[in-house]
C-alpha cells in the first residue's frame, strides 16, 4: 500500500468494526481447467493466457464481502494430484471448496463428482465445534467463451449442481473479472448463512502445508513465465 492511499469509508468501518475474517479456500479441479486463472483474476483482476502447470500455492487476498472485511487464504491445488493421502491433507485445511471443470472438457466434468464425495468423506470425519454446518462447496463451470469447442452444456452442469445441492456458476475467467469475483463472495456468504463461519475455526497444523509458498495480498510476484503484481485492497479502492 503506498503513503498517500487513502481507506474508504465503508472499508475503514469495516475493520474497525470487525477486523479481518479469514477464510480458508481450497479450489480443486483437473489439470488446465483455469483454476490459477479464476484465482488470479479474482486477486489482481488480469487473466493469465498462457498454462504452466501449478505448483500449489496459497494466495492472500482482502476483500470487502457485503461490507465486512474478508481475508481469502486461497489454495491454488495442483490438477494432476498424485497421492490420495496429498489430497486429504488439503481438504482438511479448508473451509470452502471450489470445484471447477471446464466446460470444454468432459473428463474435467467427470471429475466433479469424485470430487465431491471426496469433500464429504473428509469433512465428515473432522470435529467441528458446536456446529455440524458442512462446508461450503460451489461447482465452477469455466472457459463460457469457448462455445465452439463445449462438450458439456449448462443443463448438464445445473443438474450435477441440484444433484449433489451446490450452487452453480458457468464463467469465464478470460471474459470476466466480475463473475471470478461473484464466486467468492458467494462462498463467503453460503460460510456465513451456513453458521460454519464461527464453528470452522479449526487450528490446522499439518507440516505439509506449511510447505505450501503462501502469497500475501501485496506482494509482487514474479513466475518464470507469469508475473503479475497483487495489491488487492488497492484494486478494490480504485473500482
Ligand atoms: N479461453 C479461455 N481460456 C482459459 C480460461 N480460463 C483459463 N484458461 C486457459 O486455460 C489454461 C489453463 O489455465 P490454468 O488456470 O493454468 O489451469 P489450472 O486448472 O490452474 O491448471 P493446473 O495448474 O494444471 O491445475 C491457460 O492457458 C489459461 O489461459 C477461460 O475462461 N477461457
Amino acid at each position: 500500500m503506498t503513503s498517500n492511499f487513502q481507506l474508504s469509508r465503508p472499508l475503514k468501518r469495516a475493520q474497525h468494526l470487525t477486523g479481518y475474517r479469514t477464510l480458508r479456500v481450497a479450489i480443486l479441479g483437473q489439470g488446465a481447467v483455469g483454476k490459477t486463472a479464476i484465482t488470479v483474476r479474482f486477486i489482481t483482476k488480469r487473466f493469465i493466457g498462457e498454462y504452466d502447470p501449478t505448483l500449489e500455492t496459497i494466495y492472500r487476498h482482502v476483500s470487502l464481502v457485503d461490507g465486512e472485511c474478508v481475508q481469502f487464504e486461497v489454495l491454488d491445488t495442483a490438477g494432476q494430484e498424485e497421492d490420495a493421502m496429498l489430497i486429504e491433507e488439503k481438504i482438511k485445511w479448508a473451509e470452502a471448496f471450489i470445484i471447477v471443470y471446464s466446460v470444454t472438457d468432459r473428463c474435467s466434468f467427470d471429475e466433479v463428482l469424485r470430487l465431491r464425495f471426496l469433500i464429504n468423506h473428509v469433512h465428515s470425519g473432522l470435529k467441528r465445534g458446536h456446529s455440524d454446518a458442512p462446508p461450503p462447496v460451489l461447482i465452477v463451470a469455466n472457459k463460457k467463451d469457448l462455445q465452439y469447442d463445449r462438450m458439456v452444456t449448462t443443463e448438464e452442469g445445473d443438474g450435477i449442481a441440484q444433484a449433489l445441492k451446490c450452487p452453480f456458476f458457468e464463467i469465464s475467467a478470460r471474459d470476466s473479472y466480475e463473475e471470478a469475483v461473484a464466486v467468492f463472495n458467494l462462498l463467503y456468504r453460503e460460510m456465513a448463512t451456513s453458521g460454519a463461519l464461527s464453528a470452522f475455526r479449526r487450528k490446522v497444523s499439518s507440516k505439509l502445508m506449511d510447505k505450501i509458498p503462501r502469497i500475501p495480498s501485496t506482494a509482487t510476484m514474479s513466475l518464470p513465465t507469469r508475473s503479475f503484481s497483487l495489491s488487492s485492497v488497492k484494486d478494490f479502492l480504485t473500482d
